[in-house]
């Protein structure tokens, strides 16, 4: 392919020759071969102009930046929004694979990737393949990639959509985080339908506060129904959710439904006579005349959410209301979310979640509430470099909504432990809660829970989910929350058969 095929009219300033051959396309010099174009992004480590002479050695052809480089060795193309114009060259270099699939983008601090795994059920029991891009994992067909972000870099989007496509599947499912809507990361991509979960205190550490946060969500329903694609565009909104209220202000030129659990408003999807059970969720379902009575196995008001978001999609997507309810009724579990540990009849439960803000922390030990447990016992930490402000929110829901908290570390990256486990306690202290104990160690932490539970109560491990990394100033290491919690009910057991054994022992003599 020539340069000049993969240009269009946005404003670009052409150094050399644009019949320069380009055979593939990447933004990081490591990755580069012959004839390649390299997009030189200036990061959050480091600047990828400094990996142009590595990019230019390894075979690139054409250099793409946001700044005149120096060099005679490769055609330049300098660009004045670079993430924005590589999105626009991926969708040219891969020949728009969005406009061959039907696309489903979640977006929403909390729900996504339930969300992503519930709509996937539905269209599986419907005989539908789909593509899914998130959090746990990039899946089609029986390939597995590896998720380095939960929504990647727009090359890397338009690569596995060409694949998806090309392997015949017709559905991509993705799930869309504000880091990807800021950074241009689906900037163009031609979506059928996208949905709004909710929008809670996150990522303040890059969006600064919740109008930059809410202004990122946004992105994704102001461009719906741009393009090419002629088909009927659609906007699924959680209007229980003050947000979901503003995004109906932003302008969006598609068609809107909206879904309602709890509160009595208005809406095309709502949810009644709910109710929650220590095996999942029962509820009624209606939309237009239709009525469905739904049994998940999800646990939670806020599955109620995600399953009422999940069916909309669906139905706005061609399912039909019959067929949806069917695929809820059998969605299957999610790595990590209240995911079960088999506790190998020992009395007490072990679940593992991924909630890592204080609303899904608040979340979860709502629904874990609602079963009749002795006592909750909760782990959890908060990961360094990242939005500090929420590490006493945390603190303070877990110790209230628990009746013992092990605080412990959770992806401190580069900042020392104990130093946010600090941060943790100000809340703690701040509603004057002695119910806890610091544990830096995350395995230590986890094995004293386990030690500590007895017949009848839930030991939560939050924070972690479906992760099997733990990330510290060493590096990464591997770490499962599941892992470590079957090695220590595993000890747990022998104890006690040891115990009963010396017990019936001391009775025979
Ligand atoms: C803050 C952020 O968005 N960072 C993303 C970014 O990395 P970065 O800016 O640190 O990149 P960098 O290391 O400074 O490198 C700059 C450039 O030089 C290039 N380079 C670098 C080294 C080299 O030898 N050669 C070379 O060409 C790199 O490829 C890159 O293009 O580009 C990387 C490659 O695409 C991403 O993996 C990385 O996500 C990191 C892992 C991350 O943690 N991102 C989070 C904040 C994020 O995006 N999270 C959201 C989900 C949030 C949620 O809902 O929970 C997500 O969508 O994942
Ligand atoms: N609809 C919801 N409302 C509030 N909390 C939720 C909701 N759904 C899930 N949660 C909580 O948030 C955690 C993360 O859920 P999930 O992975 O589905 O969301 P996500 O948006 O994909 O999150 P992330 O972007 O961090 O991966 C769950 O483990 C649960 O604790």
């Amino acid at each position: 392919m020539k340069l000049k095929e993969l240009l269009s009219d946005e404003s670009a300033f052409i150094i050399g020759d644009e019949n320069t051959e380009v055979s593939g396309v990447s933004y990081d010099s490591r990755k580069v071969g012959k004839d390649y174009a390299f997009f030189a992004l200036s990061g959050h480590n480091t600047d990828g102009r400094k990996y142009i002479a590595e990019a230019i050695a390894n075979g690139a052809s054409v250099i793409i930046t946001d700044s005149k480089y120096d060099t005679n060795d490769a055609a330049q193309v300098v660009v004045k929004d670079i993430f924005h114009f590589m999105s626009l060259f991926g969708a040219r270099f891969y020949n728009y694979p969005d406009r061959e699939l039907n696309i489903m983008g979640i977006t929403g601090t909390n729900g996504k990737t339930t969300v992503t795994y519930m709509i996937e059920s539905i269209l599986a029991n419907s005989g539908i393949e789909c593509g899914v891009i998130g959090t746990v994992n990039y899946r089609y067909k029986s390939k597995v990639i590896e998720a380095d972000n939960t929504t990647p870099q727009s090359l890397d989007i338009y690569k596995i959509m060409r694949d998806i496509s090309d392997s015949g599947v017709k559905y991509l499912v993705m799930e869309v985080s504000s880091h990807a809507l800021s950074l241009g990361r689906v900037y163009g991509i031609e979506f059928d339908v996208v949905v709004f979960t909710n929008l809670t205190r996150e990522h303040l550490d890059f969006h600064k506060n919740m109008d930059g946060y809410f202004e990122a969500k946004s992105v994704l329903f102001k461009e719906l129904g741009a393009g090419k694609k002629s088909n009927k565009k659609c906007a699924i909104i959680n209007i229980d959710d003050e947000y979901g209220e503003k995004l109906l202000k932003v302008g969006i030129s598609a068609e809107i439904k909206l879904y309602s659990a709890i509160k009595k408003r208005a809406a095309d999807f709502k949810a009644g006579d709910i109710e929650i059970a220590n095996n999942g969720a029962v509820f009624n379902l209606i939309f237009c005349n239709e009525r469905a009575r739904i049994r998940i196995k999800h646990i939670g008001l806020h599955n109620v959410y995600n399953a009422l978001a999940a069916l909309a999609a669906a139905v706005c997507s061609g399912i039909s209301f019959e067929k949806a309810v069917e695929g809820l009724n059998n969605s299957r579990q999610v790595p990590g979310r209240l995911e079960k540990v088999n506790t190998i009849g020992l009395g007490f439960e072990i679940v593992v979640d991924y909630a890592h803000t204080d609303d899904a922390l608040e979340n979860v030990l709502r629904a874990l509430k609602e079963i009749k447990s002795k006592r909750i016992i909760t782990v959890f930490g908060c990961g360094g470099d990242r939005d500090r402000a929420k590490r006493p929110l945390m603190g303070k829901t877990a110790v209230e909504m628990s009746d013992f908290v092990f605080v412990t570390s959770d992806n401190s990256r580069k900042e020392e432990p104990y130093q946010i486990i600090l941060d943790i306690e100000v809340g703690i202290k701040r509603v004057g809660k002695k119910n806890y104990k610091v544990v830096v160690d995350r395995e230590t932490a986890i094995k004293e829970a386990i030690m500590m539970a007895d017949k009848g109560d839930i030991v939560l491990l939050a924070g972690k989910g479906h992760e099997t990394y733990q990330i510290a100033s060493c590096g990464k290491a591997h770490f499962s929350d599941v892992e470590v919690a079957e090695k220590y009910i595993d000890l747990k057991a022998k104890q006690k058969v040891a115990v009963k054994q010396v017990g019936q022992r001391e009775f025979i003599f």
